[in-house]
Order: C-alpha cells, then sequence, then structure tokens
C-alpha cells in the first residue's frame, strides 16, 4: 500500500491587539481585527505530520501521543475545506491520486503544555492545516489556507506568518475576506523579546467560545470597544511596528490588554482570566516604566491568567533584571544563566512571595512563520512512530 506523508510545524502568536467577539461562531468570524507577534518556535511550536493512503477508511487524530479521534466540528470543517480543495486539483487533472476520498491521519505533538492558556490551539490548527494543505500539493497562497485555519480557531489564522500579524476581520458574510496578513517579518524589528510569566490556576473561568458570545451579548462597554477604540488602535498599532517605536507600541498593548479584560468584567455574568498574581505583575511593570520615565516593558493577558511580557533586547537587563529579582526561584532562567551577571539589581519594591503564584517562566522572543521540517511523527504505516 502507497501512503503519502507530509509534515509542518507552526508557531504560537500572542495578541497585542486582541481578538474577543465572534460576528458568526461557525466561520469564527471577528467582531474586531486584531494584531499579534509570533513567538519563537525553539521554545513554542506544534509539529504535525499528515498522512493519506487509499486503505485508510477515515480520518484520525493523535495528539501528544494519544489517539483523540477527529471529534471538533471545527476540526471537521478544516479538513472538510481542504479535501474541497484537493478535489478541485484532481478534477482538473485525473491523474492525481484521489487523496480527498481518502482518510487522513493527523498525528501532532506540541513542545509546550496544551491548553494551558498558551494559545496551543493557534499553533495546533496552524500545523494541522499546512501539513494537510502541504500533503494535498495546495497552490493556494498563505492568507487562504489562514482562512481555512480560522475556521480551527481564529487566532490560529495568525500563526501562518511569522514576525508581526494583523488578522484583518473582513466584512464579507461567507468570510472570505476575514484573513491574516503579514504587517512585518521578524527582520523588520528583530528585537522583540518575550518573558512568558505562566500563572498557576486551576482551570479556566469561562470557556473562550462562551465567554466571546456573552460578551457580545450582554456588554455595552463591549460596543464602544469594537466600534471607537479597536478601529483606531488597529492602524497606530501598525504604525508603531512600521516605526519600530516600542513607546508606543508597549502603550497601546498594555491598553488593549486591559480593555479586553474590561469588557470582560462588563459581561453578565462577568468573566475573571486575571488572578492577584496577575494583577500583581501588571503594577509591577508599571512601576518599572514609571522609573524608568519611559515605556520599555509591556504586559499583556489571554483569557487566562499568564503573563506574557514584550520587551526589546537592549532593555533585557533592566527588564529580566526585574523579573528575576522576584521570580528567581521558578523554573526556566537556564536559558540566560550566562548573562545573569549583567541583570541590573532594582530598586523597585514587591511582594517577596508572588513568584508562589507562578510555575515557570519561558523566555522567547520574536520568530518566523511555519517552517518545513524533516521530522515526520507518522511512520511507513501513516500510524505514530
Ligand atoms: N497540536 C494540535 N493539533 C490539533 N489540535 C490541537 C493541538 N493543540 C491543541 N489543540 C486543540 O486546542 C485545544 C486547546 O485549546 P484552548 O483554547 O482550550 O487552549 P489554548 O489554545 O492553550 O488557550 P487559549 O486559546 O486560551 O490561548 C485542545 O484541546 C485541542 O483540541
Ligand atoms: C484572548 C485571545 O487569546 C482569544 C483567542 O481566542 P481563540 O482564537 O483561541 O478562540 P476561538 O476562535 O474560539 O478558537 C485573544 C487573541 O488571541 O487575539
Amino acid at each position: 500500500m502507497s501512503v503519502y506523508t507530509a509534515s509542518a510545524t507552526a508557531p504560537v502568536n500572542i495578541a497585542t491587539l486582541k481578538y474577543w467577539g465572534k460576528r458568526d461562531k461557525t466561520l469564527n468570524l471577528p467582531t474586531n481585527s486584531s494584531i499579534s507577534v509570533t513567538l519563537d518556535q525553539q521554545d513554542l511550536r506544534t509539529l504535525t505530520s499528515a498522512a493519506t493512503s487509499a486503505d485508510f477508511q477515515k480520518d484520525n487524530l493523535w495528539l501528544n501521543g494519544k489517539e483523540e479521534g477527529i471529534k471538533g466540528e471545527r476540526t471537521i470543517a478544516c479538513i472538510k475545506d481542504l479535501k474541497r480543495l484537493r478535489k478541485e486539483l484532481e478534477d482538473a487533472d485525473s491523474s492525481l491520486p484521489k487523496f480527498s476520498e481518502w482518510g487522513v491521519h493527523i498525528v501532532s505533538e506540541n513542545n509546550f503544555p496544551t491548553a494551558a492558556g498558551l494559545a496551543s490551539s493557534a499553533a495546533g490548527f496552524a500545523a494541522l492545516v499546512l501539513a494537510i494543505a502541504k500533503l494535498y500539493k495546495l497552490p493556494q497562497l498563505m492568507s487562504e489556507i489562514s482562512k481555512i485555519a480560522r475556521k480551527g480557531s481564529g487566532s490560529a489564522c495568525r500563526s501562518l506568518f511569522g514576525g508581526y500579524v494583523a488578522w484583518e476581520m473582513g466584512e464579507a458574510q461567507d468570510g472570505l475576506d476575514s484573513k491574516a496578513v503579514e504587517v512585518a517579518p521578524v527582520d523588520h524589528w528583530p528585537l522583540m523579546k518575550a518573558a512568558i510569566l505562566v500563572v498557576s490556576d486551576d482551570k479556566k473561568d469561562t470557556p473562550l467560545t462562551t465567554g466571546m458570545q456573552s460578551t457580545v451579548a450582554t456588554s455595552d462597554l463591549f460596543q464602544y470597544r469594537i466600534k471607537e477604540v479597536v478601529p483606531k488602535r488597529f492602524e497606530e498599532m501598525k504604525k508603531a511596528i512600521q516605526e519600530r517605536d516600542f513607546e508606543v507600541f508597549g502603550d497601546l498593548t498594555m491598553k488593549d490588554s486591559n480593555s479586553f479584560h474590561a469588557v470582560c468584567l462588563d459581561s453578565v455574568p462577568p468573566i475573571f482570566y486575571l488572578n492577584d498574581t496577575s494583577k500583581k505583575i501588571i503594577k509591577l511593570i508599571h512601576k518599572l516604566n514609571e522609573q524608568e520615565g519611559k515605556i520599555i516593558a509591556a504586559y499583556t493577558f489571554d483569557a487566562g491568567p499568564n503573563a506574557v511580557i514584550y520587551y526589546e533586547e537592549h532593555n533585557e537587563n533592566k527588564v529580566l533584571g526585574l523579573i528575576h529579582k522576584y521570580f528567581h526561584q521558578v523554573p526556566g532562567w537556564d536559558k540566560v544563566a550566562h548573562k545573569k551577571a549583567n541583570f541590573k539589581d532594582s530598586d523597585i519594591e514587591f511582594d517577596t512571595e508572588a513568584y508562589k503564584g507562578v510555575s515557570r517562566i519561558i523566555l522567547t522572543k520574536i520568530g518566523p512563520g511555519p517552517q518545513d521540517t524533516n521530522q515526520a511523527l507518522v511512520n511507513e504505516q501513516g500510524l505514530p512512530k
């Protein structure tokens, strides 16, 4: 039996202008445009292999070594779109094997904790869609592929590009203009670094889709956010990226994180994603920026308590100096062990127990988009290795 395989990797992205709210739940169409920074795949990435054969009766998915099957509607929607595009190729060229009629096996691994609020669904769906698109030899451009990934998880569409990425909300009802585009590649502003403080948490407050739906339906503040705040901020943030202006970029990033959590709080019943540790980290970063007299570090929080702190490389000794002072007890510092001697000591006062609310730190930076890979997670039979 012939088994055809392909593999791809995809990065995590963390939004600096948040996507929150759907205008169409099935198509995953957002109520506002968003912007993100793609993170380095050495630290956070999904690797996915796809395999197909005339002998595969059904589609199947193995995630992190466990057979999950194809359960979710969203995964089904992505595979359906990919098979439809493959069928178009087969209809135009009858010599092509009929992949669109065969089962597809998907084997995927994240090199970081799944569903810990580290945007695993973004990297996961981006890698899934790309691996199958590669297997099917689809000619579509990344922005086209991003529309399929969007149906898996909204934020996944942004993981198809590296560097600074925008998801343009679009206006069409069928979502054909709701896609990701590159704002600037990594090389344009490569100094962007990110420190992720993984904040200990039992379970997510409210599942994302439920949370978004509730905000759209109940928050008055949300209407102001999507009509007045985000459209203006979207243009300002793109300009700040183009001009490599960290002060403006950082200011907008923090404001937008707070605006997103404010509309969560304004929902009925209110949604809380930040915890006390998150709030302490927010205060700490403001103290640092105040002391410096300018913004050198910017926090952002997704639908959970983890803090992502963006800063530029030339401020690393100041930013990590402060974070290390109060969070040196948590794992994850090995990577910068050789730099610790240069860390600037800080006289900023802070809760010396705050580290107890943090499980680890991930030190990473901006990174490129999905990469071709020779690594494969499937064997010659098209099953997990
Ligand atoms: N490698 C993968 N391949 C396919 N699906 C994946 C993969 N990794 C994660 N997922 C899907 O994403 C889900 C996790 O999404 P969820 O939104 O709960 O968490 P998250 O993405 O880590 O957090 P957030 O979206 O809040 O940043 C998993 O349960 C799984 O269904
Ligand atoms: C707060 C966010 O992280 C929300 C991300 O939501 P998802 O993309 O995970 O949601 P679904 O479209 O339902 O899969 C902000 C952002 O990443 O822009």
